[in-house]
C-alpha cells in the first residue's frame, strides 16, 4: 500500500508456520473481548501453512489440528513437515496477490467437502460442524455453476467491503461473467479489493464460479444470497 516500499519489496505471500504440538492450545486460547487469537489470525491470513513437528502427535491428533485449520482457512495449502523441512518453492514464489494465479489457487478442498463440490448447481461450505470450539474466524466457500452479471457483482463486493471489510481477510474467486469469454479473477485484503479479467475458458469448459473468504463472524447465508443475487 505504500509507494515508496512497494517500489522496492514486493509481498509474495504470507508463510505460517504451525507447531503441531502446540498450536490447538493456542487457536483454542479465549482472549477478552477485542483482543484477537493471534494463532487464529495467522492461519486465517495465510496463503500457505507448514504443519511442523508432526513426529511429536498422534495420527489423530493431526487430523484434528487439520481440520481445525481448514476450518479457519479453506484456502491454504497445507504441507507437513518435521524440523521444517519443505520444497524452498513452497515458500517463495508463492504468488498470493498476483491475480495471474488466482485461479489455481482457489481449488476448493475436497477433504472438505461431503461429495461432489463441483457437481453443476451445486454450492460447497467447508464448515466443520463436528468440533468443540466453534472459532468466530472461519472460511466459506461458493462453487457454482452458471453466469454472473459482472455490474451486480461489483456493486455485491463493493457493499461486502463497506460493511465487512474490517472482518474480511482475505478474499478470492474466479467467476464466470455475462458476454465474457474470460475469467474474472479478483482478491482483497479487508477493504482492499482487486479484479481483472484472466485466462479463457475451453470450449467445452463448465463455467464454474469458485469464491473463498475467510474472516470473522461470516454470515453464510447472506454470502450465498449476495452470490444468487448476480447470477443472470
Ligand atoms: N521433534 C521435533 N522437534 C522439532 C521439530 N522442529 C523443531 N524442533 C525442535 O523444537 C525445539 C524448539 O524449536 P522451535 O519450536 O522451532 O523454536 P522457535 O519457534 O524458534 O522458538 P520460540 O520462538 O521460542 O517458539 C528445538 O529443539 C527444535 O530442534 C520437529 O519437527 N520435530
Amino acid at each position: 500500500m505504500d509507494e515508496l516500499v512497494s517500489r522496492h519489496v514486493k509481498l509474495d505471500g504470507v508463510v505460517t508456520l504451525v507447531d503441531a504440538k502446540h498450536a490447538m492450545q493456542h487457536l483454542n486460547e479465549v482472549k477478552p473481548r477485542f483482543v484477537v487469537n493471534e494463532a487464529v489470525e495467522q492461519v486465517a491470513y495465510a496463503d500457505r501453512i507448514i504443519l511442523n513437528k508432526i513426529d511429536l502427535v498422534t495420527e489423530t491428533e493431526l487430523e484434528v489440528l487439520t481440520n481445525r485449520i481448514k476450518h479457519i482457512n479453506g484456502m491454504a495449502q497445507i504441507k507437513l513437515a518435521k524440523f521444517g523441512s519443505v520444497d524452498m518453492d513452497f515458500v517463495l514464489g508463492v504468488g498470493g496477490y498476483d491475480l495471474e494465479r488466482i485461479d489455481s489457487q482457489v481449488q476448493v478442498d475436497s477433504s472438505c467437502s461431503p461429495s461432489h463440490h463441483r457437481e453443476a448447481g451445486h454450492e460447497h461450505h467447508n464448515h466443520h460442524h463436528d468440533h468443540v470450539h466453534d472459532s468466530t474466524v472461519s472460511s466459506v466457500s461458493i462453487v457454482y455453476e452458471g453466469t454472473l452479471d459482472l455490474d451486480e457483482v461489483d456493486d455485491w463486493l463493493e457493499r461486502l467491503i463497506e460493511e465487512k471489510g474490517e472482518d474480511l481477510y482475505r478474499m478470492k474467486g474466479v467467476l464466470s461473467i455475462n458476454g465474457s469469454d474470460q475469467r474474472y479473477v479478483f482478491q482483497g485484503v479487508h477493504s482492499t479489493l482487486d479484479g481483472c479479467p484472466g485466462s479463457t475458458w475451453g470450449p467445452d469448459e463448465k463455467r464454474i464460479n469458485k469464491l473463498v473468504f475467510i474472516g470473522r463472524n461470516l454470515d453464510e447465508t447472506t454470502l450465498r444470497k449476495g452470490f444468487r443475487g448476480c447470477l443472470v
